[in-house]
């Protein structure tokens, strides 16, 4: 097929989504429990927006000519890998589908795609459109089965020509070691974070409050970059301290179907379970519970809004991924102290950065070692912006233009030139 027609097809595929929209979300809220609103108005305008992106490099994915020493014509064939094994989290099924299955098609390859046991869903709803949008039988193929059958199936399988992975850095590494022992496939990795959020002695104290919010108790805190550990300078310590539990209390949980919910359950026992265990750790430890600290009601995996306050580096929940509506708030004195403390952690996916100052900005952006620095925002997702981690936060890139690589082999063709004269 042409570029050209795989490009059409995943336009179409776009529209259709377009049209199914209200469906979509409301399947996307069943599976995973996030509010309804947040489905609805936020991720299928970007699942849709990303298939326009992708759909827009189909065409544009091509190679050099390069200028070699000697009487050679050189070029480079940016070619399709071929089958590209795709394991997908929970957390956001539709978005996590489109950030691996946009590129993987823009550039001419096959897919199998597994989804995470707890939401196998909505993948299946589009495959369904993208079949009624024109892709022939066998390019996309969802798989719905468990981590240790299924995906280690894909990700062991002699056949399989690219895995790419988001979830766990625990389950990254069973996925690297299962592509080593097998064909040595190319793996891209989007694992854990522990994303600091910094708050400047010159910030505004409310814009700060709820942007570092949104950053941790957004998706119920489901996120691989959530802001878990909010460092705010010791100047305006008390007054962020106040103001985040007011905002925590005003925190609106419950159905996620109902108008306003801002946060519904957790995806599932397992995960509830463990968020408590990790508010107990940190009930136990000399943090401060200033607010929340256990369920929410008395039915569906619902938890309060959590803040701790006092929060040293070396305590559980501020190493480990919670994973849940737990914010942590700790102290520091200079900035050079918050980079240190930020940077201090096994992982390196993202962080927030909150200043007026544009040479604390600029300080802050290049000391950091995470795959992004969102400055005075977060949570920005542009089909356009590569997004990864450093260090146990994953290997590679995905978004933006830096996606293609993980989708395409690149073929050297070396010819001699009969006539060097026109060299
Ligand atoms: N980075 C992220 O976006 C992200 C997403 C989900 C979970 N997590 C983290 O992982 C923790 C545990 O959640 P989880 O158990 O659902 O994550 P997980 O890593 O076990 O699951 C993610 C995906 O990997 C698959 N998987 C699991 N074991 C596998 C194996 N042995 N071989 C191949 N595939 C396998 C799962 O079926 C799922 O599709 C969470 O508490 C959270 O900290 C991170």
């Amino acid at each position: 097929m042409s570029a050209y027609e795989r490009s059409r097809i995943m336009l179409r595929f776009a529209d259709l989504v377009e049209e199914h929209s209200d469906e979509l979300a409301a399947l996307e809220t069943w599976d995973n429990g996030k509010p309804f609103d947040q489905a609805a108005k936020g991720e299928l305008p970007l699942f849709v927006r990303l298939f326009h992106y992708y759909a827009g490099w189909a065409d544009k994915i091509h190679g050099l000519t390069v200028p070699a020493d000697g009487p050679h014509h050189v070029q480079t064939l940016h070619e399709p890998i071929g089958v590209a094994g795709q394991i997908i989290p929970w957390n956001f099924p539709l978005i996590m589908f489109a950030w691996k299955v946009g590129p993987a098609l823009a550039c001419g390859n096959t897919v199998v795609l597994k989804t995470a046991e707890q939401t196998p869903l909505t993948a299946l709803y589009v495959a369904k459109l993208f079949h009624e949008a024109g892709l022939p039988p066998g390019v996309l193929n969802v798989v719905s089965g468990f981590g240790p059958t299924a995906g280690a199936a894909l990700a062991g399988h002699m056949d399989v020509d690219k895995i790419a992975f988001t979830g766990s850095t625990e389950t990254g590494k069973i996925i690297l070691g299962l592509a080593a022992k097998s064909n040595l496939k190319p793996v891209t990795l989007e694992l854990g974070g522990k994303s600091p959020f910094i708050v400047c002695k010159d910030a505004n104290v409310d814009q700060a409050v709820e942007l570092a919010h949104h950053a941790l108790f957004f998706n119920q805190g489901q996120c691989c970059c959530a802001g878990s550990r909010t460092f705010v300078h010791e100047s305006v310590y008390d007054e962020f301290l106040e103001k985040s539990k007011a905002r925590a209390l005003k925190r609106t949980v419950g159905d996620p179907f109902r108008k306003g919910t801002e946060q519904g359950p957790q995806i599932d026992e397992e995960q509830f379970n463990k968020i408590l265990k990790y508010i107990k750790s940190g009930q136990e430890s000399s943090a401060k519970l200033e607010c929340g600290g256990g369920r929410f009601g008395s039915k569906g995996y619902y938890i309060q809004p959590t803040v701790f306050s006092n929060v040293q580096d070396d305590m559980l929940i501020a190493q480990d991924e919670i994973f849940g509506p737990v914010q942590s708030i700790l102290k520091y004195k200079e900035l050079d102290e918050a980079i240190r403390r930020a940077n201090a952690s096994k992982y390196g996916l993202a962080a927030g950065v909150f200043t007026k100052d544009l040479d604390t900005a600029n300080t802050l952006s290049r000391a950091l070692r995470v795959g992004t620095v969102w400055v005075n925002c977060f949570d920005v997702f542009d089909a356009a912006i590569p997004f990864g981690g450093y260090k146990m936060s994953g290997m590679g890139r995905e978004k933006g233009v830096y996606s293609l690589s993980n989708y395409l082999q690149v073929k050297a063709v070396v010819t001699p030139l009969r006539n060097a004269a026109w060299l």
